[in-house]
């Protein structure tokens, strides 16, 4: 039996798709594998047969993968999976920063009472005027999963689009229209554009990075979306930039002390990613990745690891090993089966960063010595015998 649990509400179409021989009820303690939405990770303790986490969405800073990758457990995310309910969330704070619908739905019920209300609203109505997206410029910071949808629907409804992204997938590209205008230095979208959202992870390179050079650079009544993450807007230099009149509207997925209260900001709770659709994609996704690891040992959208895929084992033995990325390892390693006796008839190496991972077909089910011969070399972190 396998144990899972889950640090967050996973939807049931995702946790259907476990098997009667995974118990997802499981403690986390207990657990081998975790499934989690937004849940801060870092301070908890991580058990010595947690094998992986899967994270239910995209961003994967309430995890702490340096550590999870040294323990050899295996971080993984789900790409695009909920970029379209993103998306939507986006053109809906573009609009509501535009047009002050918000602003008019609270008059509408303030009047609720007033028998005269029709009348009374040809006269109110001015106050909640506002200005339209089209022909106006958007900067899109950052133009992966999401991004390149945002900039693409912006394109649609006739806005001019600014995109930047200095480490953009050739993939990406080729999704993103040809009229997107392609931006080599950040500048030019503080400098030109009317409408900015940015939707880049939270990295240490990538904390405060509309800070107060930033606003300096933009025009006045500049709109400000932010659906990626609070710490990428440095929030007193906004809070300034909105009394100024340098932003007009701040529009945020992420309520804090500082910017729930702010004046001239339209908060949410968090809502970018709260569609029956991205939580089922997201859902079906992540279970998918920790049965497609646990069952083979195969590692398909990690965030700690490489991707190494070997597909189902046809081998009689099927060996994965998390290591360092090191001189010498892979041949340490399959001289533990050439002593043995075994042979190995298919094998994969990946490595990223510090870490790496080797998967063996072989002609046995590995034995303990094995495995305890395998664990010993100096820079392996966990052994697996998958068949
Ligand atoms: N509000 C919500 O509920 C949600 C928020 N998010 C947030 O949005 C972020 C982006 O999500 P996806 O588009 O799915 O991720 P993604 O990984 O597909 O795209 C991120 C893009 O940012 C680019 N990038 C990295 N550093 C950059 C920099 N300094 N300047 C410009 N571009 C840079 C990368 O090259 C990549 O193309 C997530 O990391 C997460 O924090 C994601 C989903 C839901
Ligand atoms: O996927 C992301 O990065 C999100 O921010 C969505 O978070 P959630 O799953 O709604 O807690």
């Amino acid at each position: 039996m396998v144990n899972v649990n889950c640090l967050n509400n996973i939807a049931s179409v995702g946790l259907d798709l476990f098997s009667d021989d995974y118990n997802t009820e499981s403690s986390f303690e207990d657990a081998q594998a975790v499934l989690v939405r937004s849940a801060k990770m870092h301070d908890m303790e991580l058990g010595d047969n947690l094998l992986a986490i899967a994270r239910a969405g995209a961003g994967v800073n309430n995890i702490p993968l340096d550590k999870c990758a040294e323990s050899g457990i295996v971080v993984f995310n789900t790409p695009g999976a909920n970029a379209n309910a993103v998306k939507e969330q986006v053109l809906a704070a573009m609009l509501l920063a535009s047009r002050d619908l918000i602003g008019g739905n609270e008059w509408v019920k303030a009047n609720k009472d007033d028998a005269d209300i029709a009348k009374a609203t040809e006269k109110a109505k001015k106050a909640f005027a506002g200005q339209e997206i089209k022909g106006k410029k958007l900067g899109v910071i950052g133009l992966g999963a999401i991004g390149q949808l945002v900039a693409n629907a912006a394109i649609a409804l006739g806005m001019e689009v600014y995109g930047y992204d200095p480490y953009l997938s050739v993939n990406a590209a080729w999704n993103l229209s040809s009229e997107v205008k392609h931006i080599v230095n950040v500048e030019d979208i503080y400098k030109e554009c009317n409408y900015i959202t940015v939707h880049v992870p939270a990295l240490d390179s990538t904390k405060g990075m509309i800070n107060k050079e930033a606003f300096d650079m933009m025009q006045d009544g500049t709109i400000i979306i932010n659906c990626a993450r609070d710490v990428l807007v440095d929030e007193k230099a906004i809070g300034e930039a909105l009394k100024s009149g340098r932003v007009k509207k701040y529009v945020t997925d992420f309520p804090n002390p500082v910017t729930a209260g702010m004046e001239g900001a339209i908060v949410l709770p968090h809502l970018g990613a709260s569609t029956a659709e991205a939580e089922d994609n997201c859902a079906i996704m992540a279970v998918k990745e920790l049965r497609n690891y646990i069952e083979n040992g195969n590692i398909v959208n990690s965030v700690n690891y490489p991707a190494c895929d070997m597909g189902v084992c046809t081998s009689a033995g099927r060996v994965a090993v998390c290591h360092k990325n090191v001189p010498a390892i892979i041949s340490k390693i399959t001289s533990v089966m050439g002593d043995e006796g075994i042979n190995i008839e298919e094998m994969a190496n990946k490595s990223r960063g510090d870490y790496a991972y080797s998967m063996l077909d072989i002609s046995e089910s590995a034995s303990e010595t094995v495995v305890d011969k395998l664990a010993s070399i100096e820079g392996v972190i966990k052994v697996r015998v998958i068949k």
